[in-house]
């Protein structure tokens, strides 16, 4: 099958995001989440809420938790929705609801009910690589992830940083200032 992903990195900051269920998946969604996206908006609504979800929210001031059973009128001005309930007719149920609504749905370790896939992510300052497998082994993107981390230098923040002042001070058409850029990084790539 033809991978047809097209990868963007998201502002969740700007976004109204719903996560229903929260147990063990809903506690890795979310933190996730928070982990790359600190002041992300979420409201996550489940009729048990585990602990250690209320412990991460107490250190997020954008996170709102509803110790509830779900209801359509939850997804109302939702932008995403992350379904992680145990229960599968459930998860389909809201699934309809949410992309009758026009919402972009993730449910949770079930592939072809997703329009987008949560990636494995790499993070050295401002530099971010998000790692998907095409949904088909989340535990290689685990892997991929730790393999980057330790490969890529730490100091890629400091010449992302460099390049950027470098990038604000060169004069001239943007010709010009693509050439010197190109010229000034050719040789990080040794072939
Ligand atoms: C990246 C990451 C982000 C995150 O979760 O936010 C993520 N899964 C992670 C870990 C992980 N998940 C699972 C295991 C156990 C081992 C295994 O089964 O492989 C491990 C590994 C571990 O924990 O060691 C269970 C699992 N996951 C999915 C299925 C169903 C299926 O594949 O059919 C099953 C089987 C459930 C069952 O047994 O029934 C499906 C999805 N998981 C995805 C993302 C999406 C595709 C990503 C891609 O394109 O590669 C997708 C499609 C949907 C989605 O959830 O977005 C995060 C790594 C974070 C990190 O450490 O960096
Ligand atoms: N835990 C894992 O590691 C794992 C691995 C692979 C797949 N899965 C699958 O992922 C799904 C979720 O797993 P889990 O371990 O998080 O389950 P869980 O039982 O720990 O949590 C389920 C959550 O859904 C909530 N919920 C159920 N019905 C609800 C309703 N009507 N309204 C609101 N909230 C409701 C519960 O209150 C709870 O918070 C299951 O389909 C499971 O098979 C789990």
């Amino acid at each position: 099958m033809v991978n047809e992903l097209y990868p963007v990195f998201l502002k969740v900051h700007t976004f109204d995001v719903l996560i229903v269920g929260g147990g063990d998946v809903g506690l890795e969604k979310i933190s996730f989440l928070l982990k790359s996206s600190p002041n992300a908006k979420v409201t996550l609504v489940a009729k048990e809420i585990k602990n250690e979800i209320k412990v991460l929210a107490k250190d997020h001031l954008s996170v709102k938790l509803i110790e509830r059973e779900f209801f359509n009128e939850d997804l109302t001005e939702m932008q995403l929705v992350i379904i992680a309930t145990e229960n599968r007719a459930l998860n389909k149920t809201i699934h309809t609801e949410a992309k009758e609504r026009g919402i972009l749905v993730n449910v949770a370790d079930t592939p072809e009910l997703c329009d987008f896939y949560m990636g494995s992510i790499v993070t050295k300052g401002d530099l971010k690589i998000g790692i998907s497998t095409n949904g088909k082994s989340p535990t290689i993107a685990k892997r991929l992830r730790e393999l980057f981390t330790d490969l890529l230098p730490d100091e890629i923040e400091t010449l992302i940083s460099n390049m950027e002042m470098i990038r604000n001070n060169i004069k001239g058409d943007f010709s010009k200032k693509v050439k010197e850029l190109n010229k000034l990084t050719e040789h990080l790539i040794n072939k």
